[in-house]
């Protein structure tokens, strides 16, 4: 059809008709006939916009039996400006769900991929890395973009599955179970409440930023020693420069048109170049750190005299390296830090928002959580910082949490992995060099896996309870993912979870504003990875 309609286009016959048309559109007589040259630039126009309309709205024939949306009903969702988990839920889901296999096809970042929504389907792709390895995404073109040179570099979330991954993994995989700070996520808790006080009692806080802030200031020292000091300062020079880089990572422009960035061209956009000097100095900042720690361990002094579960990522990472022959370069250690900003920060604050929200809107599960919190940390009115013992006794915050992240999705979907064989997934042949994913979202809310999958309700997270028989199922649960390649950074992520949320509802009594937009259910935005819209919570004082 493509060919065909190109032929047409050729036709001399077409060609004079089709100008005298244009002409004539514009007010023009047509007296003379086009150049050639443009008559072929416009035929190969009109092909190329053919077919990438064709790779759009069809899939390689190989998927074509599967679900998919409809392509009018899915982008004329998306022009109505709906949240896009209300364009899943009512495009998608519904054809997803009703087939066996649980399969449904969709274009993503990554071209045309299979969506599995199925918790045994699930646990084959999570499992079987060898058979699904991660995509190499990886390319020459990352290295100029900002993005790329902050983010996409040999790190674990990038690399594909092989011998660089798995040796970084294996010297990473330490470093994260020593590590543990539960006093300082306690710490900054503290510092958090000088802030929040100025306005309690009085004007409701701004969820995502405060979070945002905290998880910032978490993140930097927790990782590489490095004090954002985001919480008291929010305009502070390495925070305003960070923003920078991370705003500027995900602009659309230079996302969709990555070659403006490189070197020569990029001269012509002072803005962006001034992003990519902040990003130079702050590369510059990480490198000099490494560099003093690495001289510190090299003369077998200790780096810090905190406790190892306190120590950060970095000096635990060096010192396992170390422990076992490993090597890590700077090049490698630096991709790595970046990539904890990009995989941890924003994720963290986006879980911490949500369960904040589901306790100021479920008032009983709130005043639930609070005496469990006050039982195990005491219910006198002074701040006390968790020890580890203490965050693993509160079973209940525990299941609160866990909750959250099943109804409140923040990562939808994990990178592509394409498939070396054909296989088999739930009665369905995938072709061997497809690609497949996990839909997280769907899978939390896939009603054939979870009872009133809508509902918030942490009780499904006790012993003996609905999460424990889903789980003899399949893979129903899986906010960081599973298996080989899940969330290095989750115990990380929780710990900081386990340790604010008891301080803050000690501390304080969590509401919704009358006017707010989230009374009926969380009005979310983004696409792949969703957070709160301007959510605004009221803090009652209790000391
Ligand atoms: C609520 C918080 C978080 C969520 C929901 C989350 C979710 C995920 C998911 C779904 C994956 C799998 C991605 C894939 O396979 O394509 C992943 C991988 C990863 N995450 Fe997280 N994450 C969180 C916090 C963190 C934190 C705090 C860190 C680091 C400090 C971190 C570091 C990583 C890394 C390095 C990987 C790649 C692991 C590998 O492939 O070997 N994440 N995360």
């Amino acid at each position: 059809m493509i060919i065909s309609s190109s032929i047409a286009l050729l036709d001399n016959k077409i060609k004079e008709q089709f100008w005298s048309l244009c002409l004539r559109a514009f007010g023009k007589t047509p007296n003379s006939f086009p150049p050639k040259k443009i008559t072929i630039s416009i035929a190969v126009a009109v092909v190329s916009i053919y077919a990438a309309f064709r790779k759009l709205t069809q899939p390689p024939p190989q998927l074509r039996n599967l679900p998919r949306p409809g392509f009018l009903q899915y982008v004329s969702t998306i022009l109505m400006n709906k949240p896009y988990d209300n364009v899943l839920k009512e495009v998608i889901y519904p054809v997803a769900f009703k087939a066996d296999h649980g399969l449904y096809a969709a274009f993503g970042l990554f071209g045309w991929s299979v969506y599995i929504t199925d918790s045994v389907a699930a646990r084959k792709l999570l499992t079987k890395t060898d058979l699904f390895p991660k995509i190499n995404i990886i390319n020459s073109q990352h290295q100029h973009t900002l993005f790329g040179r902050f983010a996409v570099g040999p790190n674990i979330i990038f690399l594909p599955h092989g011998p660089q991954w798995k040796a970084q993994r294996s010297v990473m995989n330490p470093a994260f179970n020593r590590s543990m700070p539960v006093r300082l996520f306690g710490e900054l808790t503290q510092k958090l409440f000088v802030q929040l006080d100025k306005t309690a009692d009085s004007s409701p806080i701004d969820v995502l930023d405060i979070m945002n802030r905290w998880t910032l200031d978490a993140i930097g020292i927790a990782g590489f020693d490095f004090d954002f000091d985001a919480i008291t300062n929010k305009n502070s020079e390495w925070v305003t420069r960070y923003h920078h880089i991370m705003g500027g990572s995900r602009d659309a422009l230079y996302q969709l048109l990555p070659f403006l960035e490189s070197p020569r061209l990029r001269a012509l956009f002072p803005k962006r170049n001034q992003i990519h000097h902040e990003l130079d100095l702050f590369l510059e900042k990480m490198q000099e750190i490494i560099a003093h720690k690495r001289e510190i361990l090299n003369n077998n002094e200790f780096a810090t005299n905190k406790k190892t579960n306190e120590k950060d990522l970095l000096t635990l990472m060096l010192e396992a390296a170390k422990e076992e022959n490993g090597k890590l370069t700077d090049e490698e250690i630096m991709a790595n830090l970046c990539g904890f900003f990009l995989a941890g920060h924003d994720t963290t604050s986006n879980a911490i928002s949500y369960a904040l929200y589901n306790l100021a809107t479920h008032p009983d599960i709130q005043e639930k959580a609070r005496d469990e919190a006050n039982r195990i940390l005491g219910s006198e009115p002074i701040d006390v910082l968790p020890t580890v013992e203490q965050i693993n006794e509160m079973t209940y915050t525990q299941m609160i949490i866990k909750e959250t992240m099943r109804v409140n999705t923040i990562v939808q979907n994990i990178v592509s992995r394409k498939v070396v064989e054909d296989v088999d997934i739930g009665g369905f042949v995938v072709p061997k060099g497809a690609q497949v994913t996990l839909d997280i979202m769907a899978i939390h809310r896939n009603p054939k896996i979870w009872k009133n999958p809508d509902e918030f309700n942490p009780e499904r997270f006790e012993p003996g309870g609905e999460a424990e028989k889903v789980t003899k199922m399949g893979l129903g649960w899986v906010p960081f993912s599973n298996g080989a390649r899940q969330c290095i950074g989750k115990n990380f992520s929780l710990t900081e979870q386990r340790v604010i949320i008891p301080m803050l509802l000690r501390k304080y009594e969590l509401s919704l504003p009358d006017d707010s937009i989230h009374k009926d259910k969380v009005v979310i935005s983004g696409i792949g990875s969703f957070s709160a819209v301007n959510l605004q919570i009221k803090l009652k004082k209790r000391y």
